[in-house]
This record gives C-alpha cells, structure tokens and sequence, in this order.
C-alpha cells in the first residue's frame, strides 16, 4: 500500500505536484495517468526519496521511505533503464545491487530468469536493445522480491512483444498481491493494463477511480446517422423522442437505440441515409477531454495540432459528474467542457 497525502512539490515558482492526496492499494495494477508534464515522474521520484517534498508526505506500507531498513525489500522501481553500468554485464549489475542490499546471489539468476535474459547474463548491458534494458531494469526492482513495484512508463519505445510481455508481467505480480503502479501518458495502455486509475493534470488530482467505472461512464455509445433529408430526419427522430445531436458536420448522432431500429424507422418514412454505423467514443478521447485543461504544451502548427474533437459531447458526463465533486473517490471539479447539443 502507498499512501500519499497533500504531496507537494515545487521547482522555484514551478508546482510539479500540487496536494496530491490518494493511495495505491495491493493486489492490483494501478494506472498513474497524466499527459507530459503533470508531474508523474516526480511524484515516483519523492515516492522513492530520490526527491524531496516541497509539503505532505508519502508512505509505504506505513512507513517513509528513508526509515524502511533494506528499502529494495519493500519497494522497486523501473525509472530509468539506462541507469545500469554499461561496462557491467547483466549478471554483475544484478550482483552489485544484491551485495549492497543483503540480498542473496541465487535471487540474480532468478530475476534473470524471470525477464527472459539468462541467456545474455554475461554480456554487457552497453549492448542492450531498448527492450533488454527494459528487462534488466525490472529485473533489478524485482530483485528484493518487493510487495511494492513501481513502473514509469514501462513501454515506451518498445516493440508489440515487449508491451505485451510488460503487461502480463505486471498483471502476473498484482495477482500475486503486489501493489503496482505504472505511470503512462497513453489511456489506451492503461485500459488494457489497468485496475484503477489516478489521473492528474498540472500535478493535481483529477480522478481516482476504478478502470470499470472510468469505461462505464466514458466509452459512450452512439447510432451516427446522414441523410440527404436531414431536416425531416431529425423532426422523425424527435417525433420518436428520441435525443439527436447534430455534429456540425451533418451528420446526426442518436443514443439509446439501435442502428436496425433506426434503419426501420427511416424506411417507414422513406428517408434516404447515406449513413447509420455505430460508433463508440474512445477512452483515449475522454481523457484527453479530461486532461484537457492542464495540458502543458500543446502543438499550434496543423501538422502537429491536437486532433478535432470528435463530437460535442463525449466526457461531458465525466465533466458533469467531476463538477458536482460526485464521480470517483475524492475528486476535485473539473472545469466542464460543454458543446452545443442542438435539437436535444
Ligand atoms: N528538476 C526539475 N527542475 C525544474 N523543473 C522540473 C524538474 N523536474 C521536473 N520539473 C518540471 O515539473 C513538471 C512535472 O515534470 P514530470 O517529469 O514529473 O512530469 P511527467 O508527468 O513525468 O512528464 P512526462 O510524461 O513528460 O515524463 C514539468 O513541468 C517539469 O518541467
């Protein structure tokens, strides 16, 4: 378990981490949500007293970081996997962190094993692919066999085999009771990683919640419909009562009814569509919806600008809910982001 509380830091007059209040419990995969910037990677680094707090606190299972005798027997990290000795091989860097920690040296050639680099222990890990110097950082912070794991964007540059192995991997240690926590800046990776999730912007909270409630409430369902008749379309639709918004591009999006009820229904009235898919909002566009507001640096040319939002409404439940302080644990409003609904 990890517990912070009212966890603060400041950089000169930069707050990285503003009053971060939340826990990570055990037995599951946590997800630390946060676009560039939000402050993740410092907030990890004061969980592992490699930074101090500006205020607060954290602790795990109860206790600081520097009062925790044989700290790589509670808590392990992968922050950065380029902080092995290069000159070293795989088995020696394992080795030196095991006689510093009092850990015995049979558990070096577990880890290995664990991570799938037996094979190369004695090669020197200057030579390493990015995916191997992931491997061997996870094998360092599994080295104390810790209850604790911390992860800072694990995946980042590797390759279809080595996220999928990541994730099982930290699937695999939270069944085991572990407490994981895995930083990443991509939604889509949480959602398959993921028990719960804390979200933060601008290093303040901005949601801490089950990863079945967040979908609940943000994978949306919608019919989209057009039609070269859209006026009497749209009076059909509302004759139904049925909740239309227009999109501005002209289409028609309908909820709570189905693309064969809508296709009967125009057919009734001899309504020509040129389109009636289903569609459902992603996850990824919710908490860019989310997030959106304490995004630190955003593109201005075209060829690099943020996408359109894809519809008016998407997250606006999220937003409602965040602003009544009603959704998840203890979260703070969030500034809600309401599109024009027409017709509704
Ligand atoms: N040592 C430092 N000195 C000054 N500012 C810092 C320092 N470390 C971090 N910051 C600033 O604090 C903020 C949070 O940074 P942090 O690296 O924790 O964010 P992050 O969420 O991990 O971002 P990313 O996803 O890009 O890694 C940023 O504005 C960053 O520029």
């Amino acid at each position: 378990m990890i517990e912070l509380d009212g966890l603060t830091k400041r950089f000169g007059s930069k707050v990285a981490v503003d009053r971060l209040s939340c826990r990570v419990s055990p037995g599951m995969v946590t997800g630390f949500l946060g676009p560039n910037g939000a402050g993740k990677s410092t907030t990890m680094r004061m969980m592992l007293d490699l930074d101090n707090p500006t205020s607060g606190s954290v602790r795990i299972d109860g206790k600081h970081y520097r009062d925790l005798e044989e700290p790589l027997k509670y808590i392990g990290a992968l922050l950065d996997a380029k902080s092995m000795h290069g000159g070293r091989s795989a088995y020696n860097n394992l080795l030196c962190l095991a006689q510093s920690n009092r850990i015995p040296e049979s558990r070096v050639a577990q880890v290995l094993d664990t991570v799938g680099l037996s094979a190369v222990a004695r090669k020197k890990s200057k030579g390493f692919s990015l995916g191997m110097g992931q491997r061997l950082g996870i094998a360092a912070a599994l080295l104390g066999d810790p209850q604790v794991l911390l992860f800072d964007e694990p995946v980042n540059g590797l390759d279809p085999e080595g996220i999928h192995w990541i994730r099982n991997l930290m699937k695999a240690l939270a069944a085991e009771g572990r407490t994981i926590f895995v930083s990443s800046h991509l939604m889509s990776e949480m959602a398959l990683t993921a028990d719960h999730l804390i979200v933060i912007g601008q290093g303040r909270l901005l949601a801490d919640t089950s990863m079945a409630d967040f979908i609940h409430q943000n994978s949306r369902s919608y019919v989209r419909l057009r039609s070269p008749q859209q006026e009497r379309l749209r009076d059909v639709l509302h004759e139904e009562g049925l909740i239309v918004v227009e999109t501005g591009s002209g289409t028609l999006e309908i909820d709570g009814a189905t693309t064969e009820a809508l296709g009967e229904l125009a057919a009734r009235h001899q309504i020509v569509l040129h389109e009636l898919s289903s569609q459902r909002a992603s996850l990824e566009e919710a908490f860019m919806q989310m997030t959106a507001d304490s995004v630190e640096y955003h593109a201005h040319s075209e060829l690099g600008a943020a996408p359109p939002p894809v519809g008016p409404h998407w997250g606006d439940e999220w937003n409602r809910r965040t602003a009544a302080g009603t959704a998840g644990n203890g979260m703070p409003g969030v500034p809600g982001t309401s599109g024009t609904v027409k017709g509704a």
